[in-house]
Order: C-alpha cells, then sequence, then structure tokens
C-alpha cells in the first residue's frame, strides 16, 4: 500500500517511524511519502492562508498551493488514488471503513490547518481522486494530521503482514462488534489482585466461553450500542453467552 500525506507540518507525521507502521515502512509492507504544502508556494512567505470570503473568523488555506501538491502527488502513480480529508463533518472512522480503507492500493492524506481548506480544491480533486471526507468522531482537533495518523494507523494493521500475529485482530474490540475480553498475564498475583481461574485450568473450552461472555458483558456495560440485535435492549445480567 501507498501512502501519501500532505501537510504544513510534516514532522507531525514522525511517529510513523515507530513501531509496527516504521517496520512496514521498512520492509516495504507501507510505502509511505510526506509532502510539505509549503513546497508548493511560490512567494517570499510561502503562504498557504488567507482570510475567507464573505468574512468570519480565522484563516481559509488557499486553493493553489493544494492544487499545485494534489497534482504532483497524482502524477506519481498510474491509478486513481483515495483522497482522505480530515474534517469534522466527514464521515466518522469506525473499524468497517478501515477495512474498506485497507483494500485501496493508494491513499493519499490532504491534511488541513486554520478553519480549513478553500471548497474549490475537493471540487478539483473529484478529477483525479475518489475524494472521501473523514473525521475521528464529533469533538474538535485543530487540524487534520491527528486524524491522518490514527486512520493510517487503523488501515495500515489490516494490511496483511504489518500484524505479525493476524490472529490477533479477530478478538479484538470492533472486530466483530463485541469489546475485547479482560487480558493478564505474569505474576499470577499482584497487589492482592489474582487471575481468573479458568484462565489458569488449561480448559480451552472453558476459556474460550469465559473470554466470550467477558466480551458480551462489557459491551452490555459499556457500549450496549454495539449489542447485536438479539440481545440490544436484554437486562445486562441477561446478557448470556450465545
Ligand atoms: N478529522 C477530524 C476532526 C475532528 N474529529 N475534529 N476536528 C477535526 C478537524 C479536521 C481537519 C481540520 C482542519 Cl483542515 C481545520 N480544522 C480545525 C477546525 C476546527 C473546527 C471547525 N473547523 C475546523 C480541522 C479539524
Amino acid at each position: 500500500m501507498r501512502v501519501d500525506v500532505i501537510s504544513i507540518f510534516p514532522e507531525y507525521l514522525a511517529p510513523l517511524d515507530l513501531s509496527l507502521i516504521g517496520k512496514a515502512r521498512r520492509s516495504g509492507l507501507l510505502d509511505l511519502h510526506v509532502h510539505d504544502l509549503r513546497t508548493f508556494t511560490h512567494d517570499r512567505h510561502r503562504t498557504v492562508d488567507d482570510t475567507p470570503y464573505g468574512g468570519g473568523a480565522g484563516m481559509v488555506m488557499k486553493p493553489e498551493p493544494w492544487g499545485e501538491a494534489l497534482d504532483h502527488v497524482a502524477d506519481q502513480e498510474d491509478s486513481r488514488p483515495i483522497l482522505i480529508v480530515p474534517g469534522p463533518g466527514g464521515a466518522r472512522l469506525d473499524q468497517s471503513l478501515a477495512r474498506q480503507l485497507a483494500a485501496a492500493d493508494w491513499l493519499v492524506f490532504a491534511c488541513g490547518r486554520y478553519e480549513g481548506i478553500d471548497e474549490r480544491v475537493y471540487d478539483y480533486a473529484q478529477s483525479t481522486y475518489d475524494v472521501r471526507v473523514i473525521s475521528l468522531g464529533d469533538y474538535v482537533l485543530n487540524g487534520g494530521e491527528v486524524a491522518a495518523l490514527a486512520i493510517i494507523e487503523a488501515v495500515a494493521r489490516l494490511v496483511p503482514g504489518v500484524i505479525g500475529n493476524a490472529a490477533s485482530l479477530f478478538e479484538e474490540s470492533h472486530e466483530d462488534g463485541l469489546l475485547e475480553y479482560p487480558i493478564y498475564t505474569k505474576p499470577e498475583q499482584w497487589q492482592g489482585f489474582s487471575v481468573p481461574d479458568v484462565l489458569l485450568s488449561g480448559d480451552h473450552g472453558r476459556i474460550a466461553q469465559w473470554r466470550h461472555q467477558q466480551r458480551l458483558d462489557r459491551t452490555a456495560a459499556r457500549r450496549p450500542d454495539l449489542l447485536p440485535p438479539e440481545l440490544a435492549g436484554a437486562p445486562e445480567d441477561l446478557v448470556v453467552g450465545v
């Protein structure tokens, strides 16, 4: 998978050099390119913003640098990439959308700042990109970089080979609609807290059943909205493993 990120703060994307994503880059599983939007300005001050037409607070990102940056990136390959523009008004990222994006060969992220990007950039990009506006959720960030980091991590980890133990993907929260079960490791006793006996039993059938029930209980308690329709609305103590 190729990923390009355009930002006025390219150093914000430095965490993508770390851990599993960094390893995926070094192994060639992830081909990541970060571009400084100011590279595509031509004035002495490398201007990327200006006052909004119609008045209003804050500044708007100028269309010209974005147009040049998006043309430059699109010229790198022959295929039609998905352009992801993080924005508070976008489609909310969830695991289903992450899986959809993980199937793409090429993702391009336009990380804006200020009050946002001139609307004509979205229109201009349609001829070359599959444009998607995506939000992390209903809270306010200062720009698109944090969202891009989250989306890239959520997507890249689904690319085969990025996560060493692919089996671990299947029982994670949100992968199949339920939250994850509690996990424990050594020591057996710690600060007066012990590991549930069933996990020490070696009875894999009982362990699997206990873990499934834990997932149902946790989902009922913390995220009842995620429960399958047949269990939605059931009293918490009646959400019994099915
Ligand atoms: N994704 C996401 C996301 C989220 N969940 N909250 N805020 C954002 C987000 C993404 C992109 C930008 C750009 Cl460009 C500028 N701002 C600041 C801003 C704040 C309030 C209203 N308008 C713009 C962004 C906020």
